[in-house]
């Protein structure tokens, strides 16, 4: 039975018009799985027969096979079903090598430059759909998506709310925008939740934006939209840990490196037409941080914390007050706050629990590694925190009080002073296209 899971396969994807449902098959030795998303119903017919689409859809089932590829990383990966052009050959190399990094890191699998693909001969896409000019903004739930909306909203920029398997604080924040969001309901196979609880099968963390963000494009080709807008921070390109001869990054898919290729396999797709960037690749997470502050419209309808994101749960609350994210959203919003405002938030004033001093510790980099979550980079958390020992108001929070020192023995007041200055100054390095004109737009008060 092992010899035959040497191979993972993608099958070939269906899509029902009628019913507006997408499914996805793989086979994984004897086991068969099938993922499916319901894509709603009211588009053009015309557009789900389209080439483009047809070709989306391919590109979606060799994307989302990493979901149930990682019970057991064979080192063989029959596509050859699928029509795919080279730029999506390279994006999808990418996406099962770096995208899977943590996964490989944390079970310890060696599986870099090391998997054949075998894929059928590139295609050269035919576009046969318009692509009106209309853009979908791809909401998180957390601070950055609503960031991207606030700035959006004040530049006059008409944009739809999209989000995948909407719950929580992605309906309570959509629900404060002015425009009608679309959604998608995605179902993973209950054969992988089966298999999960199995011994001798992996699991682990997968590529989420990677896999939202195809489901984005299925929904821009069937409903005609050129835009794809994500809300990923300069900081997501920062890796963990180096294992097996690479940097491997929690966050690679909402990397600027990863931007780059899916961008090239959307503008492929579709005649150079599809556009897929993020608005916030300017920005470090303590821009963002002021900017968020800036309204309070959002304060009690969104959530960072990823426990609200869990496939079979809503989350028990807004905010679990434990996990790196709580922590790390804190940190960088708490500069531009008053700790009661902070306070109504989250729930808790975690920046003055001294059981944290731990947590706090390892996200500033004085101990261990950056943890395996959307967390900023360590410097960046580290001058967040030294800052805070500057404001009247958070010099006697426990954990800045406590760790202050510790960071000036460390980093040295020189670096964490020019870090935070940095910090507050928007990066060159960005897709993002000049019509925009972000930067005026975030300056303004
Ligand atoms: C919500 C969350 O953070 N989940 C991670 C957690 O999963 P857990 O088992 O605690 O709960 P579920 O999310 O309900 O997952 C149940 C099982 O299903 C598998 N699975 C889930 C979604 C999917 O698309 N494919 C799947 O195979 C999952 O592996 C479980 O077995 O721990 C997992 C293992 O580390 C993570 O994989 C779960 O992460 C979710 C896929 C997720 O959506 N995470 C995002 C919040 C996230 O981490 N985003 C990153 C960006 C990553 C990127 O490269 O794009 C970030 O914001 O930094
Ligand atoms: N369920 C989802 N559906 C669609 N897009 C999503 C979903 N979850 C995340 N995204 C996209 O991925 C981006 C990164 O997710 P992330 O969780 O880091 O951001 P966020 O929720 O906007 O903010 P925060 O960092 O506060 O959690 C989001 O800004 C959004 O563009």
């Amino acid at each position: 039975m092992l010899a035959a899971m040497n191979t993972f396969i993608i099958d070939s994807a269906e899509f029902n018009a009628e019913t507006g449902e997408a499914k996805f098959n793989y086979r994984l030795g004897e086991h068969r799985f099938t993922e499916r998303l319901e894509l709603g119903v009211g588009f053009d017919l015309a557009r789900a027969q389209s080439n483009s689409f047809a070709h989306l859809l391919d590109l979606a089932a060799a994307i989302l096979g990493v979901s149930y590829y990682k019970l057991k990383a064979p080192k063989t990966i029959d596509l050859t079903t699928l029509n795919l052009s080279e730029a999506d050959q390279i994006l999808l190399r990418d996406i099962y090598e770096n995208g899977l990094g943590e996964f490989y890191t944390r079970n310890k699998l060696k599986r870099f430059g090391q998997i054949d693909y075998q894929f059928a001969p590139a295609i050269t896409p035919t576009n046969d759909l318009d692509w009106p000019q209309q853009s979908l903004v791809l909401i998180g739930g957390g601070k950055d998506s609503l960031v991207s909306v606030d700035l959006l909203t004040r530049a006059n920029i008409p944009f739809t709310p999209f989000a995948v398997n909407p719950k929580g604080p992605i309906i309570s924040s959509t629900d404060q925008i002015e425009q009608s969001p679309l959604f998608v309901r995605r179902h993973l196979s209950p054969t992988l939740f089966e298999l999960n609880d199995q011994p001798g099968f992996y699991n682990g963390h997968v590529p989420s934006t990677a896999i939202n963000s195809v489901v984005a494009s299925l929904v821009a080709a069937l409903y005609g939209y050129n835009e794809i807008i994500l809300s990923n921070e300069r900081s997501a390109s920062e890796g963990n840990v180096e294992f097996d001869g690479r940097e491997v990054n929690h966050q690679h898919s909402k990397s600027l490196d990863f931007e780059q290729l899916m961008e090239t396999s959307f503008k492929a797709a579709s005649g150079g037409q599809l556009g897929y960037f993020s608005l916030l690749r300017p920005f470090s997470e303590v821009r963002i941080g002021q900017l968020f502050a800036r309204t309070q419209k959002f304060d009690q309808h969104f959530s960072s914390c990823n426990e609200n994101f869990k496939q079979n749960q809503d989350g028990p609350k807004r905010w679990c007050t434990n996990c790196p994210k709580c922590h790390f959203v804190s940190l960088i919003l708490a500069p531009f706050m008053e700790p009661q405002r902070l306070t109504d938030i989250v729930g808790k004033n975690v920046l003055n629990d001294a059981t944290k001093l731990g947590a706090f510790r390892e996200l500033s980099g004085l101990t261990g590694h950056k943890p395996w979550e959307c967390v900023g980079e360590i410097l960046e958390a580290a001058a967040a925190l030294w800052h805070l020992a500057h404001q009247d108001h958070w010099q006697d929070a426990a954990i800045v009080k406590t760790l202050k020192p510790e960071l000036d023995a460390f980093y040295g007041v020189p670096a964490l002073e020019s870090a935070w200055d940095e910090l507050l100054r928007d990066a060159n390095q960005h897709n993002v296209p000049e019509k925009y004109q972000l930067n005026e737009i975030a300056r303004a008060s």
